[in-house]
Formats: structure tokens, sequence, C-alpha cells
């Protein structure tokens, strides 16, 4: 790699805080990350892109200089590894950044399904396909609130060093809830592209909820609006799409809550990805780490809550409307889909904050005050 200061360093502009952070480490370049063209990295050290950028050969065969890769994103499926590693270059992704930010997107659905057909969530069994940074989190918000999960992640469950309880996949296709948080693979032992075919998607009972922010592959779409043409009353929650950009607008109509591929979209999600990005390069060239995302983030707009009752569903389903409303990116979706586009609502995402960013305090006769952090742990 050059020297610092004279690195070029190319960006993906919906990277909040890369011009702070890279500030000083070379020539900086943001671009749209939709319409990036090979001839314009010919002098590019180091490429950073999100999910909408597809690296491969023909991306990067004419930048002969480049030597980091790095995608702000958990997934991955945007990247080839193997022509990165056969050009030496070096690549890192930034696992579970945005993690907490799909879990309080899966959340705030329930809450919100929750309230729409009067259903108490602790009688709800949620069943989570695949364990890593997402579903784990998921799982750790579904233990403080006391609802019962099922677990499917057929390469934790032969890990020695992973003790948790697994299930088989049938059994967490049955649940009343099934969340997938698998990242989106063609091949290996355990392919996830259309894991919800035709065959799976016909076994699901009517009273379901089938949620989907993970990757759009993994469902069948088609199969799906087939599914629910025929009169399926599965419910369902869509963040990922199929062929995105140009999601299958049909099935949009049949769909509880749709969203424009967001749920990961909380700002501590996006500018986390940022950080781990400027470390791994910091690391790279030999640099210290100078700059964190703490000394950026601005005060939420909502500070501090206090609770005046004890916590139960009545308030988390406040306290998690409050903080985050998944209702109001499905309507932005349905609104501003056709006239502006699935990227453009993406790009002008509105500033959303994580649950741990606001702090609730209540105070009762009993124990006094308690704080408790909005992932429902009590401190
Ligand atoms: N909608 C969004 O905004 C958004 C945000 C973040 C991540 N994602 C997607 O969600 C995926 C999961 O994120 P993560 O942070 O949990 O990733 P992760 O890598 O931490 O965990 C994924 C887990 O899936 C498991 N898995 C792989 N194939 C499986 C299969 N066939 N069946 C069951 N489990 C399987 C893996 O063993 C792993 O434990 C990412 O790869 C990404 O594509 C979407
Ligand atoms: O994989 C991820 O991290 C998420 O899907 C992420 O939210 C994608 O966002 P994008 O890179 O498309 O802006």
């Amino acid at each position: 790699m050059p020297k610092e200061n004279i690195m070029n360093i190319y960006y993906d502009e919906n990277m909040p805080y890369a011009a702070q952070m890279f500030a000083g480490m070379g020539n900086l370049y943001p671009f749209a990350g939709r319409t990036l063209a090979a001839d314009s990295l010919i002098d590019a050290d180091v490429l950073l892109v999100r999910s909408i950028t597809q690296v491969n050969e023909a991306l990067l065969a004419n930048s002969p200089n480049i030597k980091f890769v790095g995608t702000a994103t958990i997934g991955f499926d945007h990247i080839d590894r193997d022509y990165l590693t056969s050009r030496n270059i070096t690549f890192t992704s930034a696992p579970g950044c945005n993690a907490t930010s799909v879990a309080e997107y899966v959340l705030s659905s329930l809450v919100v399904l929750a309230e729409r057909y009067q259903f108490s969530l602790l009688t709800k069994t949620v069943g989570i396909i695949g364990a890593g940074n997402t579903g784990t989190r998921l799982s750790e918000k579904l233990d403080a609130l006391g609802i019962t999960y099922k677990l499917y992640d057929p390469f934790l469950a032969e890990s020695v060093e992973d003790n948790r309880v697994f299930s088989t996949l049938d059994e967490v296709l049955a649940c009343d809830v099934v969340s997938l948080h698998v990242p989106k693979t063609l091949d290996g032992d355990h392919p996830t592209f259309h894991l919800l075919n035709e065959q799976r998607l016909e076994s699901f009972r009517e009273d379901q909820i089938l949620i989907n922010a993970c990757r759009g592959e993994v469902i069948d779409n088609q199969a799906l609006l087939h599914l629910k043409q025929k009169g399926h009353s599965l419910t369902l929650v869509m963040d990922v799409w199929e062929n995105e950009p140009n999601v299958l607008t049909e099935l949009i109509a049949f769909c509880d809550i749709a969203t424009a591929h967001i749920a990961g979209y909380s700002l501590e999600g996006k500018a986390r990805g940022t950080e781990m990005l400027y470390q791994a390069v910091c690391q790279c060239i030999d640099k210290p780490v100078e700059n964190f995302l703490v000394d950026y983030l601005p005060k939420p707009a909502i500070g501090h809550i206090e609770l005046q009752q004890e916590f139960d569903e009545i308030t988390l389903n406040q306290l998690v409307k409050m903080v985050y409303d998944v209702r109001r990116d499905d309507g932005i979706f349905r609104q501003q889909l056709a006239s502006h586009g699935f990227d453009y609502i993406r790009k002008t995402y509105p500033v959303r904050r994580e649950f741990s960013a606001i702090t609730v305090t209540q105070t009762n006769n009993v124990n006094g005050t308690q704080v408790y952090q909005l992932g429902f742990t009590q401190q």
C-alpha cells in the first residue's frame, strides 16, 4: 500500500462519517454504489463498498494498485472473494455491525402485529433460522421479554463451542413466527438460496408469521406470490426481496409490513460498519486508530424515558413504537416505491436510533429508581 496521505480511497457515499473517519488518510472519493464503473477506479488503492456494488474481476481488472477492499455490511454475497484472493487483495466485511438494528426491526414488527391482530407475544414461539450475530441478538431480546424461541443453524449446532439448544428445520418452520437470519449462499452443505421454496411455503399454516430481513433470495418470491394469490393467510413481513432494486411489486399488497431493505439501517448500525472498515484499514497500513464512532454520533431525539408503571406488554408496545415504529418505513415504501424507486428510499432513509441510545428509568415504592436499557436488560 502507498504511504498514508497519498492513498486513493474510494468509498460509497452512503457510509456515514466516512469522510470524517478517513480524513487525512489520503485522497477521498465518494461514489454512488449502484453505478460505480470500473474505469473510475483505475488509480484506487482502497475500495470501500456497501451491498449494492458487485465487486469482481469486471470491476477491478483495471485497478492495478488496489490492495484493500472492504464492505461496511454484514452480508458479503456481492463480493467475489476468490478473485480478491487471487489478486492478493485484503478483504474485510463488518460482521455484526447492524445485527442489533435488524433485531429491533423484527421486534418492532412483532409489536405492531401483536397490536393489529390482538395477540400476546408471550403466547407465541419464534423460530429463528440462522443463529449468528443477528439471530442471537434477536434471541437475547426475546429472552429478556420472556418470549419463547427455537433456533435452527446446522453449522453452529455442530460446533462444540456453541452449547445452545438447536432444533430441526421442520421444528423451527412450525413455530408461530419464523424469522430468517441466514446469509445468501448458493452451495455448500446447506445452501440458503430458495431455502423457502414452493414446497416449504405450501406447508406454512394460515396463522403463522414469516419475517425476511436477511436476503431476498432465501425465499422464492414467485412461489410466495402464488401462495398468497391462492388466498393463504400467512402474515408477511418483508424487508428484503429477490432481484433488488427491481422487486416483485405484486407481492407488496400481500405483506403486512413491507420495507426497502432497511432493517439494518439504524444510524449506529450503518456507522459501525464505517468504523469497522476504518479500523481494518488502519491495521492494514499500521496506523493507530484515532477516530471513534462515539465521538460522531449525535444525541438521540429522545434521550430518556421515565416509566410510571411496571414494565409489561403495554409499556413494551409504547416504548418500542416511540423509539422505532416500523410502520413509518412501511408507509414510506408503499408511498414512494413507484414514484422514487427502491434505491432512493434507502438513500434518503431518515435517522433512526437504536434502543440502546435511550435510557429508561422506572421509579417505584418497592425498588426505588431502576435503570433499563431498551434492549430490555435491567442494569
Ligand atoms: N435486512 C438487512 O438490512 C440486513 C442487515 C444485516 C444482515 N442482513 C443479512 O442477514 C444475514 C445474517 O446476518 P448475521 O449477522 O446473523 O450473519 P452471521 O454470519 O453472524 O450469521 C449467519 C448464520 O447463519 C447460519 N447459516 C448459514 N446457512 C444456514 C442454513 N442453511 N440454515 C440455517 N442457518 C444457516 C450460519 O451458520 C451463521 O451462524 C447476513 O448474511 C445478511 O445477508 C440483512
Ligand atoms: O448485509 C448487511 O449488512 C445489510 O443487508 C445492509 O443493511 C445492507 O445495506 P446496503 O449495503 O445495501 O446499504
